[in-house]
């Protein structure tokens, strides 16, 4: 049967809307979350290396800001839309507050395919977003990060457009920066740590033994390569992986560290010596525990019942639709939802911003120390929620987190409750 819906705002704003109707919000509340407050177009041009220039296409998506400033990633690749940077915006609204820090959701991206390009011109590129969207960002405003295809040498030369333009050296002003550049330390392993952190979570509540576990994980760039390191660190063994190049297994195990090296490498998978390619499909492969950890829209109707696993613990944003939750909810598997499952990576930029404000660094495991208070904390407080109203994770932590903007704006004074 064809997916009814694959739009992914329309998808986080159904998300929004059933647990609004769950916990019989004020109508207030989804008529003020069911849109970004603002959405910002940008067009710019970028002399290219053979003296030609090119114009090209940027977004930034404000969801809201009722406990802060905008917050989320920057994504590079060639699917990015305006519809796509609404849904991301709107997910890091509620990813903050599942975990209860101090901002609203935002995210940007430009559709582009980074590898067509020299590393000039990409820092070009760079550079000529970060003039287009500064006067909508800031330390206060709006923090941008990286995601899909951005990274700290990306962040770093944003925040340098970004003091070129406003004459204002402010460091906060992007988080995921490289650690010798006001970056945090637990920063770059922090989204996959995480997601492994919350699958070992689940495990535990379903009474399973990770020395026993199988674990299938999609997408090994900077969420997946540590989800799956940190995974195999908490007794898993990693038997299955899928990328962009097709899927590799070994039934005794992935050796992750040597992987992802590898990955660093070649940025793909495909020819690693120690696993053998496969045409089994890592998400339907027969593993314990599944990672999805690329992008949107990979469990849906039309693969949910062939899922194997019993826990579903989502690294990528959006990878599942509400047509596969509602499967996997009356199959009574276990899904930790994005919005949980990745707020690692949201938490210790978070910890990377009040570092920089403070002009002071934390140690390592500090920062991890704290990054794994707050998720376990959200998990529990989500695991109850879902069980106390017979839903879904997805839906208790959305119930959670609405309660807490919810809030914030009713004190902001922006609706008076009707009913
Ligand atoms: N980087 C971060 O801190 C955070 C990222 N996320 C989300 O995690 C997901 C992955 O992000 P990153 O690891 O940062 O991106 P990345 O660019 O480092 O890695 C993306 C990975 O996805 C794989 N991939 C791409 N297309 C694919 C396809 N069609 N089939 C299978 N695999 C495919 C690539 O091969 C690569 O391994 C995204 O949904 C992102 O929004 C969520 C929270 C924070
Ligand atoms: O680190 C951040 O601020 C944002 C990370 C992000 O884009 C996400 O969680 O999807």
């Amino acid at each position: 049967m064809a997916e009814k819906t694959l739009n992914v705002f329309e998808i986080a704003q159904s998300q929004v809307k059933n647990a609004c109707d769950k916990l019989g919000s004020d109508p207030a509340v989804y008529e003020i979350l069911k849109n970004p407050m603002k959405v910002t177009e940008v067009s710019f041009p970028v002399k290219m290396d053979d003296g030609t220039t090119r114009s090209f296409t940027g977004y930034r998506s404000q969801h809201n800001n009722a406990c802060g400033p905008y917050k989320g990633g920057i994504r590079f690749h060639p699917a990015v839309n305006l519809d796509e940077v609404k849904a991301l915006s709107t997910w890091m609204t509620f990813k903050c507050g599942v975990v209860g820090i101090p901002y609203g959701g935002g995210k940007g991206g430009i559709a582009i395919d980074p590898t067509e390009f020299s590393e000039g011109e990409l820092e070009r590129i760079s550079r000529a977003y970060a003039r287009a969207i500064a006067p909508i960002i800031g330390e206060k405003q709006d923090i941008p990060a990286p995601d899909v295809n951005t990274n700290g040498k990306i962040m770093s030369w944003m925040v340098d457009e970004y003091a070129n333009v406003t004459g204002e050296f402010q460091p906060g002003v992007f988080t995921g920066k490289p650690v010798d550049f006001y970056g945090s330390l637990a920063r770059t392993e922090a989204t996959g740590y995480g997601v492994a952190t919350m699958a070992m979570e689940a495990a535990k509540k379903l009474g399973i033994d990770l020395k026993n576990v199988r674990v299938g994980l999609q997408g090994c760039g900077n969420v997946g390569s540590f989800a799956g390191t940190y995974i195999e660190e908490f007794g898993a063994k990693v038997v299955i992986v899928g990328d962009h190049t097709g899927n590799i297994y070994n039934e005794n195990g992935i050796d992750m560290k040597a992987l992802v090296a590898y990955n660093m490498e070649h940025r793909c998978i495909k020819g690693f010596p120690g696993a053998e390619p496969t045409d089994q499909h890592v998400l339907t492969a027969d593993v314990d525990i599944l990672m999805p950890c690329a992008l949107e829209n990979q469990l849906t109707e039309a693969n949910a019942n062939d899922i194997k696993a019993k826990i579903i613990c989502e690294g990528a944003n959006g990878p599942t639709t509400p047509e596969a939750d509602k499967i996997f909810f009356e199959r009574g598997l276990t899904l930790v939802p994005d919005i949980l499952a990745n707020s690692g990576g949201v938490t210790v930029s978070y910890f990377e911003w009040v570092q920089n404000l403070q002009r002071y660094n934390w140690t390592f495991d500090e920062v991890q120390e704290k990054q794994t208070v707050l998720m376990k904390k959200a998990f529990e407080e989500i695991w109850k929620l879902a069980h106390e109203f017979n839903v879904d994770m997805r839906t208790a932590a959305y119930m959670m987190s609405i309660k807490r903007i919810e809030d914030a704006m009713k004190l902001r004074g922006w609706f008076t409750e009707t009913k």
